[in-house]
């Protein structure tokens, strides 16, 4: 098939390479002339996991294609992906002002009958309007049908997840359009979803605000459990040995992050405002994430007390690991409470520190390594779980730091490893090693 995608972002580039390398010819379009520049050259503008390699292959061999002309990549295509952003308003509600501008475009060069595969997580309604807009400015007499295939990868794990991903679901209210789309599905051996419109646009919604439910949940349960002297490890690996909870997205930490769900809870809020249903469940899951860095930090205070002039080294900025993506990362709270309390900071990530210092104020310090960063620090504070920070010896944190203090907001270490080596850790939803619980001063 002639696929063409648009938008070259985390979703649109791993949906086209992930489809050429299924045999698809793909020609990708997206308006940063940049980005496709370095397409081109082979060179991924994001970090994700055997990219590259996809990347290359398939420019390699003829099948993948990059350009910045709409005119030139749907010449052939008979199918489009659309794959650009829906960021939140002010109000929360999704911004669908790339999604229009796309279909604007579209209906300026749509030279044959096409099927508009949109992937963009868009709220309830969207791909009606999608069709409409583009029916209603179209300049040939081609048929248009749309169908909702949203995406569920995970940032991090994207090349994994398009090739081993639980369901793809497909939804449209032509059954012959589905019926192509599942076909050109079939090489990623996933068990293929066919529902309405609506209800696809809905699944993407419903799963991205459950998951985030489960990880609030963890995270209220943990800091009690703080409070009553439980360990929030044992009661979540117990509480998901039972198949209906199920133990994935049971972590607790500080708070999700990502493009994702904080985007999208918000979004779901302001389509229940539209229909006039008021979400308790999801209002109550984005105040208990909003809440969660927040708590983390006054722990730290608590603890710390008056951190003017003290150093604070953070380990790990991006909202997740083996990714490079700084969009709603909990970092980027910890850092501005701790530098309106005064402190000075110290930070590294292994790869996303160039994107964190487009986001983060340029008093940070950002180090080349983990020693670095906590050499002569008051404090070492995690807030990813990158492969580097959880496998940092123990005893170098002790060797390194002026003050054998850490926060871990992931949980990396076990309890008995920072006892066996005399360093005062707090973690979340666990008791405190080798100091005193500060958390009765909380609310
Ligand atoms: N990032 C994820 O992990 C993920 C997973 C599932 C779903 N989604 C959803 O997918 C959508 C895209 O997310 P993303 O993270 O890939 O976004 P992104 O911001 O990384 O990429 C969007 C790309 O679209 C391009 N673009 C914007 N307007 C364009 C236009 N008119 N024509 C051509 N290209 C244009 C931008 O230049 C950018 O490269 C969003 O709706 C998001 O909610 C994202
Ligand atoms: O038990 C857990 C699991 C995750 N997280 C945090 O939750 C956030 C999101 O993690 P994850 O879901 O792995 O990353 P995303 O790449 O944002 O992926 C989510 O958002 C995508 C965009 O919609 C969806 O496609 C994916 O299915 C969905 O998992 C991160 O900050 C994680 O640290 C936790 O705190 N505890």
């Amino acid at each position: 098939m002639n696929i063409s995608v648009i938008g070259t972002g985390y979703v649109g580039l791993v949906t086209g390479v992930c489809l050429a390398e299924i045999g698809h010819q793909v020609t990708c379009i997206d308006i940063n002339e940049e980005k496709v520049a370095l397409l081109r050259q082979g060179i991924p503008p994001i970090y994700e996991d055997g990219l590259e390699e996809l990347l290359h292959r398939n420019n390699t061999n003829g099948r993948l294609h990059f350009t910045i002309s709409y005119e030139e990549a749907l010449q052939n295509s008979q199918i489009v992906y659309i794959t650009v952003g829906s960021p939140p308003k002010q109000d929360g509600s999704a911004d669908l002002r790339f999604v229009d501008a796309v279909c604007r475009s579209l209906a300026q060069h749509l030279r044959q009958d096409t099927i508009i595969v949109t992937k963009s997580t868009v709220p309830v309604g969207t791909n009606e309007h999608i069709k409409q807009t583009i029916v209603n400015n179209l300049i040939e007499n081609v048929t248009i049908d749309v169908v909702s295939n949203p995406e569920f990868l995970r940032q991090g794990n994207a090349i994994y997840d398009t090739f081993n991903g639980e369901r793809i679901v497909i939804g449209a209210d032509n059954p012959g359009a589905l019926d192509i789309i599942e076909r050109i599905n079939q090489p990623f051996d996933i068990p293929i979803v066919r529902t309405d419109l609506r209800s696809a646009e809905m699944i993407k919604y419903a799963s991205n605000a459950f998951l985030a439910t489960k990880i609030s949940f963890i995270n209220e349960m943990a800091n009690l459990s703080e409070k009553v002297g439980a360990n929030i490890d044992d009661v979540s690996y117990a509480m998901g040995l039972d198949k209906r909870i199920g133990k994935d997205f049971l972590q607790a930490g500080i708070g999700y992050g990502g493009s994702c769900f904080p985007k999208d809870t918000h979004a779901l809020l302001s389509i229940g405002r539209k229909s006039n249903y008021y979400m308790p469940i999801i209002e109550s899951v984005i105040h208990v994430n909003q809440n969660q860095s927040k708590y983390f930090v006054e722990k730290m205070i608590q603890r710390l007390g008056d951190v003017t002039g003290k150093t604070i080294a953070l380990l790990g900025l991006a909202f997740k690991p083996n990714t490079d993506d700084m969009r709603g990362a909990p970092s980027i709270t910890v850092v501005k409470e701790l530098l309106k309390k005064g402190a000075n900071i110290k930070a590294f990530d292994p790869i996303a520190s160039e994107n964190a210092k487009k986001v983060l104020p340029a008093q940070i310090d950002l180090t080349a390594s983990i020693q670095e960063a906590i050499s002569g620090a008051d404090c070492a504070v995690i807030l990813t779980d990158w492969k580097e920070i959880k496998e940092y010896k123990v005893r170098d944190y002790k060797k390194h730091l002026s003050n054998p203090i850490i926060f871990d907001g992931r949980n990396c270490f076990t309890r008995e490893e920072m006892q066996e080596h005399n360093i005062e850790y707090h973690s979340v939803g666990r008791q405190v090693v080798n100091g005193k619980d500060v958390t009765h001063h909380l609310l």
